[in-house]
């Protein structure tokens, strides 16, 4: 039977890798291994200001997107099952090695951050959407996420610190 979560610990499950971790909400930290009161002690390494992250993503729009247009396109009408179909075919393309995130999102994302390949810079906890934070917490730094689904449409999240 496994000991209960130190305060402030939950058990989250990772898309990407089919397993749990866990996240501390008091200071955004997301660790593979379960904490024990040990863990809580130590967990803030940087002095109890919450983790920030870093990430690039890929945003393909579609019908159902709060905001259907993008630079790309004024009005995005593809369906949702559509834009899963192309953002899975772009990830097999980074996975397989024959190109890169931030290549295929300064053409292809559906976000104003294509210019910049995607990048978002550094954000914390509580200033992006739910899912994309979560996604991106549950990363290691250079992990492609699988595709994540938030009110703005599907992303491709690759975690660059
Ligand atoms: O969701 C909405 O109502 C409208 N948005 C939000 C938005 C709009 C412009 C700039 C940044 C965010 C988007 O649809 C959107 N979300 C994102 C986004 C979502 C998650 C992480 C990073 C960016 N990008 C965009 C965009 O147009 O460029």
């Amino acid at each position: 039977m496994a000991k209960p979560l130190p305060a402030d610990w939950e058990e989250r499950h990772s898309n990407s890798r089919g397993v749990p971790y866990y996240f501390n909400r008091t200071t955004g930290q997301s660790v593979w291994e379960r904490p024990t009161a040990s863990t809580s002690a130590s967990s803030t390494t940087t002095g109890g200001a919450p983790q920030k992250v870093r990430a690039s993503h890929l945003l393909v729009k579609h019908a159902e997107s709060r905001r259907p247009s993008s630079w790309k396109s004024p009005t995005i009408t593809r369906s949702k099952g559509e834009a899963r179909e192309i953002i899975t075919s772009f990830r097999e393309r980074i996975v397989s090695g024959e190109t890169d995130l931030p290549t295929l999102a300064k053409t292809e994302s559906d976000c104003s951050s294509a210019k910049q390949g995607g990048d978002l810079g550094f954000f914390g906890p509580k200033q992006m959407q739910k899912a994309f934070e979560d996604a991106t917490y549950a990363l290691q730094v250079g992990e492609l996420s699988s595709i994540v689904d938030s009110d703005s449409g599907l992303h491709l999240i690759l975690r660059t610190a």
